[in-house]
């Protein structure tokens, strides 16, 4: 398997996304928010890429989600917080989602097979459905306004390394970006977090009074399903037979 490491939204040509599967990775916070919205039981969320087009697609009964520098968008009812998601405040809803880098990222992607969201929390399973889903993959960082973050690179390396433990080291092929990740991961994987936190966003987050989001964030494999694009919704994958839940 090819697997191909972006390092932002930037440096992404649509095009090379054609027949491919792309997990996209937005690990503050986007992507980490999705995981944690569907798994606690939103119907499904809709990216889009403006708060104009959040209000256009918006029906009754939908939630409105989403940041604009951090901070929740003036009238939305969510803002961009894994926390703010919990079960009570999302399950059975839609919601329509519109943040600065991690949903500019999925419509980026829309050439794609498949359309993954990846993150700290389910990279393994991220790592097991891309290799199910039997195309070359992209990940692509989302990095912040087309400049690459540490943390979304941690996550591509910590993805690399379990492809590798389920292909075997000889059957994954990646790029210099992608081995430089891989290296980066291995040697911070036990300090993620004080990586993280170290990281620009990192310290921009904690300045904006969300460091809860990073302990949030930075915690591997916590989560084993993997939301999915199917038309213009991001769901949860079905649990493939061959994979255990934990
Ligand atoms: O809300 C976030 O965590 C970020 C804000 S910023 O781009 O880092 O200012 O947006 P995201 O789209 O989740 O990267
Ligand atoms: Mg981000």
């Amino acid at each position: 398997m090819h697997i191909e490491v972006v390092a932002n939204i930037g440096e992404a040509r649509s095009d090379d996304f054609l027949h491919k599967t792309v997990i996209v990775v937005d690990v503050l916070r986007a992507t980490s928010t999705i995981i944690t919205a569907l798994i606690n039981g939103c119907k499904g969320i809709i990216p889009v890429e403006t708060v104009l087009k959040a209000k256009e697609q918006y029906q009754e009964g939908d939630l409105l989600g989403g940041e604009r520098f951090c901070k929740k968008i003036p009238g939305f009812d969510l803002g961009n917080s894994p926390a703010e998601y919990t079960w009570e405040s999302v399950h059975g809803k839609r919601i329509i989602l519109t943040t600065t880098n991690g949903t500019r990222g999925i419509q980026k992607a829309m050439k794609a097979d498949h359309i993954l969201a990846g993150a700290l929390l389910n990279s393994r399973a991220c790592a097991q459905a891309a290799v199910d889903l039997k195309r070359d993959t992209v990940i692509l960082c989302a990095g912040t306004q087309d400049v690459f973050s540490l943390e979304d690179g941690l996550c591509a390396g910590l993805i690399l390394e379990e492809l590798a433990n389920e292909l075997g080291e000889r059957n994954i092929l990646t790029n210099d970006f992608g081995l430089a990740m891989r290296g980066c991961y291995l040697q911070t994987k036990d300090t993620l977090y004080e990586a993280i936190l170290a990281s620009a966003n990192g310290k921009k987050m904690s300045k904006s009074g969300f460091h809860d989001d990073l302990i949030q964030c930075s915690r591997p494999n916590v989560a084993n399903r993997v939301p999915i694009l199917e038309r213009d919704q991001l769901v949860l994958l079905p649990q493939s037979l061959t994979r255990s839940a934990f």
